[in-house]
């Protein structure tokens, strides 16, 4: 028996703000795999469904549902459903599905031994996100994940290794998570400790931005403790281990051509599209190949390691005078597969000096005054990233490679980035096509 009437599910999904598919024709829908959990004061289903578009790749939905004459009813709208949910996290419980087994895991770290209320209070998270997210007595939040990939998930994997193998703390750390074994394998939800009374790393940003043409030096100083962080990160992410999926690889000629050409074959097609918005795109054609080109020729020295993946202002917090990263499910674009892949952590560092330009073109849009904000930002967060990272094995034995990488990097953020304005914020495209246009010369 299904735990939910199938005739309703293709309505139901097209009006949740998680379903991806809301332009689709849906052709089928059908679960592929259920569990009941029935503890607590609040007994309800965890159900994943396949939807079957007339076009396009299947996808695969978590649906946390309860039977109601009305329908579908969402459970995670239960405050008791929700602590039924965490519980079984915490109390590290298996329960059988219809064809494999969910189990709760809670990492032994010092921080899963956060002490919560009991009543527990529950809040939703109302801003916007493709997940859920629910925060438990201030002190933990949990991420109901929607959209199910195939594979091992980056962020819970990630998680898991900065928690148990490294020191690395500027995040907020993993504390356990929900996993569903067999023909429908995937993580289905994620804790971490809840950071209070945070601002995203874009917000701040902005603000300071709108501030001022010159910017202060307590801020030029957060920038360079930023760089500083991102560093560490590295660093953490670089350690020696014997996990495959994080053990640090040398950097080889092949990867490096490998990347030079993944970034000429997206070039084609994105600057096409996007010089149907801007025609002066096709005048510097020429001119960014050569960035990617040159990156195979780069002599290759450093490693490929596990990185953020998407990194942008977005993805880090501050709170208490410091700077938290996090949300480290890798680039939405990609296959887990992918994201999962290493790569220079260099991109990462491009990602972010992205991020600053968006801040500076976002506040000039709003008709702030120019000023001397760009520059100094990247400066000081490089200088930040610089310091921290002397001499470490990840990154470009020599300047020239570093600056030959970074560019080409850049460059390759730049192209998702048009692309995903031109999908998401179609005004907003003008901001990767200007940067695209200042690139300089190579060098
Ligand atoms: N540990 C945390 N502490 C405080 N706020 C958080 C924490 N994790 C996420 N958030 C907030 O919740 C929002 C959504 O989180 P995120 O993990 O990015 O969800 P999604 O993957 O669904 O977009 C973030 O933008 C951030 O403001
Ligand atoms: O939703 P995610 O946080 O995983 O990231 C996606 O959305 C981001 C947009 O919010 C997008 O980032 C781009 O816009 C940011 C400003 O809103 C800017 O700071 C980033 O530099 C720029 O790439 C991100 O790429 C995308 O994956």
């Amino acid at each position: 028996m299904t735990p939910v009437d199938l005739t309703k599910l293709p309505e139901y999904l097209k009006h949740q703000r998680w379903f991806a598919g809301k332009a689709w024709p849906i052709k089928s829908v059908s679960v592929v795999d259920h569990v009941t959990l029935d503890s607590g004061s609040c007994a309800f289903s965890l159900a994943v469904v396949e939807v079957v578009y007339e076009l396009g790749q299947p996808e695969r939905y978590l649906l946390p549902v309860k039977p109601s004459s009305e329908g579908i009813q969402d459970a995670l709208e239960e405050a008791d459903c929700l602590r039924n949910l965490f519980q079984i996290i915490r109390e590290q419980r298996t329960v059988p599905s219809s064809s494999g087994q969910v189990q709760g895991e809670w990492l032994s770290t010092p921080d899963g031994l956060v002490a919560l209320p009991d009543p527990l209070p529950v809040r939703r998270l109302t801003v916007e996100q493709s997940n859920t997210s629910v925060v438990f007595g201030e002190k933990v939040i949990l991420k109901i994940i929607r959209k199910l990939e195939a594979g091992v998930n980056p962020e819970h994997e990630m998680g898991r290794f900065l928690a148990t193998r490294t020191s690395f703390r500027s995040t907020p750390m993993l504390l356990g998570a929900l996993s569903l074994s067999g023909n429908a394998g995937a993580t289905l939800a994620l804790v971490h400790r809840f950071v209070p009374n945070a601002t995203d790393g874009w917000k701040y940003t902005l603000e300071q931005f709108r501030r001022s043409g010159e910017l202060p030096a307590p801020f030029l100083e957060e920038m360079r403790e930023l760089g500083r962080r991102i560093g560490e990160l590295h660093h953490a992410l670089a350690s020696v281990t014997d996990d495959p999926a994080f053990a640090p690889e040398p950097l080889l000629q092949e990867d490096l051509q490998r990347w030079s050409a993944s970034i000429l074959g997206e070039m084609g097609k994105t600057l096409a599209d996007a010089s149907r918005v801007h025609v002066d795109i096709d005048n510097q054609r020429e001119r960014l190949m050569e960035h990617a080109r040159r990156l195979a020729h780069v002599t290759p020295s450093g490693q490929k390691i596990r990185i953020h993946g998407d990194l942008h202002l977005g993805q880090v917090l501050r709170s208490e005078n410091q700077w938290l990263i996090f949300d480290f499910e890798g680039e939405p674009s990609r296959n887990f597969t992918q994201r999962r892949e290493k790569y220079s952590p260099m991109r990462d560092v491009a990602g972010m000096l992205r991020s600053f330009d968006y801040a500076e073109a976002t506040v000039m849009l709003e008709g702030n005054s120019p000023g001397p904000r760009l520059a100094p930002c990247r400066q000081a967060f490089l200088e930040g990233y610089r310091e921290i990272t002397r001499g470490a094995a990840f990154l470009p034995a020599d300047e020239a490679s570093f600056w030959t990488m970074l560019r080409a990097f850049e460059l390759e953020k730049l192209l998702y980035e048009v692309r995903y304005e031109l999908q998401n914020r179609p005004d907003w495209v003008r901001i990767p096509v200007q940067a695209l246009l200042r690139m300089e010369e190579p060098t």
